[in-house]
């Protein structure tokens, strides 16, 4: 079985699967802010059925699927809020974020919980890029320092701050115009040769 020290294989994208995934993410927000009645309920959820049944004929394994492995913002991976990057460097990308309304924790705030998803993913691909050696997660520290708007185009800077022997250290923000909202950073360390 491969496994992260080797290089995955280059992906096909079928004709409009990057669409699909996009429309994939939309379904969420509007499933998260619909009040469907009886016969719309009915309606989406054979809709949904039908969804599911022609994805699992295609069903595969971790490293063949498509799902986070694009060259798209987002990767394709639905679960997290899309980072869509404008500049990098070696040592800091900045870009934007929207948090749709699948994100809501409540009141119009971003859920808690999406904001170190959108770090770990942020930070986890900055720090396994630029020719450096595969490294995980070892802690990451998120400060709400205001409320972080769904629907709402946020500027976001990522760094990669320093190297120590295996150790990545990692900071980040995000921005609604003049106000901070989230100030995070993240450890990571390279892989032992031979750990997955
Ligand atoms: C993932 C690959 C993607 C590749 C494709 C790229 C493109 C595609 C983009 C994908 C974007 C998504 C990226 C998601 C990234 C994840 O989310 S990874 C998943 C979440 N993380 C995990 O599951 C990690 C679980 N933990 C572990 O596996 C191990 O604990 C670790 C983190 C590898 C460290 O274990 P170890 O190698 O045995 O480390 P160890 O020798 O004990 O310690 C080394 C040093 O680190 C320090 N350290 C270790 N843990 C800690 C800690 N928690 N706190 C403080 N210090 C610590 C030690 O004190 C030690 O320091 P020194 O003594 O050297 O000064």
């Amino acid at each position: 079985m491969p496994n992260w020290w080797d290089k995955p294989a280059p992906v096909v994208i079928p004709e409009g699967y990057a669409e699909f995934a996009e429309q994939f993410r939309i379904l969420q927000d509007v499933m998260t802010a619909a009040a469907p009645d009886a016969d719309q309920t009915r309606t989406a959820s054979q809709l949904v059925a039908e969804l599911i049944d022609v994805l699992a004929q295609s069903a595969t394994d971790e490293w063949s699927q498509l799902s986070g492995r694009l060259p798209v913002p987002g990767r394709g991976q639905t679960l997290v809020p899309a980072f869509h990057i404008e500049t990098e460097t070696e040592t800091e990308s900045r870009g934007t974020v929207r948090f749709g309304r699948q994100f809501l924790g409540g009141n119009g705030a971003v859920h808690g919980g999406a904001i170190p998803l959108f770090f770990d993913d942020a930070f986890g691909r900055f720090a396994n890029t630029h020719d450096r050696t595969l490294a995980r997660t070892a802690n990451l520290h998120v400060d709400y320092r205001n409320v972080t708007p769904i629907d709402t185009d946020l500027a976001v800077i990522v760094r990669f701050d320093r190297e120590e022997g295996r150790k990545r250290y990692l900071t980040g923000e995000i921005w609604n115009g003049e106000c901070l909202c989230v100030e995070a950073s993240g450890l990571f360390v390279v892989l032992k040769p031979g750990a997955a």
